[in-house]
């Protein structure tokens, strides 16, 4: 029986942008879709009402973080994550991968998987591609994604060549673990900035079959354009029947881009991690709110936005806020900039539905330029 499904509504004329969306047991999801990060169980200072207010659709979770506190079993007991954060839209959760490579020193990788050190007590930990289908079976999300190997920028073409083969031997195995018919898996495309790779990386996990492809291994360190060249490319040996996924990504301007090259979902932390350094988006560029040049301005953040921040507080107030410490800033930020991403890939969606979005991704761009500060 199948539960997640992708529908394509409509495909850009000028560009490879689309629209669409899938079902799951807990709701729809439009795309082009931003998805708020929710690493340990809550998107940093807001609560899952104000993210509905926001306008979000579906959210993140990350399985290492929780794996590793409180754990999955704890979750589980709860009934799964959904019933634990009291949030009954759609979740996705990564396979832990990337934040072990990330996060942890890495003790050994081998063929059956990832041995690490928690990064909170130090205790030692496996992760194989059947444990991280077990942990997200536990979570209970209702996208799961594959165990894979993110290499790092740069790195030798002789590894990323036997890399790639491990990914996709682990992806093979997370579908094979699979239990819940009412869990999408997601597959990860890797292959680092070689398209020969690539190419060959997108065959193998097309070849094995997921509810969703993401394109993994990018967005981190390299330059925009050889991000956007490798999603360019990635993306036409990719289904057009299903979801295509940039994992972390990105500013404004990269969703924008990466969208027109055929993308339908982006996860990114830097509106929230922005938002708590005091660094907000506006349809003129970026605005630091810590500038002496806000302290007696009576504006919203920004005269196009109609967040309950922008609606209800001024620039003097919330920078008098985030220079006395106070934690409300860090929630008005928040709520902001999460509105903002959330707002920007619904005029996309908008954009695309009535042929224009070619238009409106050059105006946005030039808008951006103008400048916030
Ligand atoms: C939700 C994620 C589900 O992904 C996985 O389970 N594995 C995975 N995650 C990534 C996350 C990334 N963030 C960035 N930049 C901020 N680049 C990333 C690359 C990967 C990747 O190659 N693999
Ligand atoms: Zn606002």
């Amino acid at each position: 029986m199948v539960v997640f499904k992708f529908v394509l509504e409509k495909k850009d004329s000028e560009s490879k942008a689309r629209i669409g969306y899938f079902e799951t047991i807990h709701g729809r999801v439009e795309t082009p879709i931003f998805m708020p990060v929710g690493t340990v169980g809550s998107v940093k200072t807001v609560t899952p009402h104000e993210l509905k207010e926001i306008g979000a659709q579906i959210i993140l979770g990350n399985t290492y973080h929780l794996h590793l506190r409180p754990g999955d079993d704890i979750v589980n007991h709860f009934g799964g994550l959904h019933k634990f954060i009291n949030w009954d839209k759609p979740i996705l959760t990564d396979s832990g991968g990337f934040q072990v490579f990330s996060l942890s020193e890495l003790k050994d990788l081998t063929e059956d998987g990832v041995t690490f050190r928690s990064h909170l007590d130090g205790r030692k930990i496996f992760l194989s591609p059947e444990k991280s289908i077990e942990i997200q079976s536990n979570l209970g999300s209702d996208i799961m994604m594959v165990l894979d190997e993110c290499v790092p920028y740069p790195c030798e073409k002789s590894y990323v060549e036997r890399s790639i083969e491990l990914t996709a031997m682990w992806a093979k195995r997370c579908k094979e673990a699979k239990r819940n018919f009412w869990q999408a898996l997601f597959g990860i495309v890797q292959g680092g900035v070689y398209k020969d790779l690539r190419k060959i990386s997108a065959e193998q996990i097309v070849e094995i079959g997921f509810d969703g492809y993401a394109l993994g291994g990018l967005s981190v360190g390299e330059e925009n354009n050889i991000m956007y060249e490798i999603t360019e490319f990635t993306t036409d040996y990719l289904p057009e029947d299903r979801p295509r996924y940039l994992m972390g990504v990105g500013t404004p301007e990269d969703i924008l881009e990466c969208v027109e090259r055929g993308v339908d979902m982006f996860d990114c932390v830097m509106p929230t991690r922005n938002a708590r350094n005091g660094l907000l988006f506006t349809s003129y560029g970026k605005l630091h709110i810590k500038r002496q040049d806000w302290k007696m301005s009576d504006d919203p953040i920004d005269p196009h936005c109609d967040c309950y921040t922008c609606k209800n507080f001024s620039r003097g107030y919330l920078r008098h806020l985030y220079k006395a410490g106070e934690i409300l800033a860090l929630r008005l930020n928040t709520i902001h900039n999460l509105h903002f991403y959330i707002s920007l890939v619904k005029e996309i969606r908008n954009a695309i539905k009535n042929g224009c979005f070619k238009k409106f991704k050059r105006e946005k761009l030039e808008m951006f330029k103008i400048g916030g500060d």
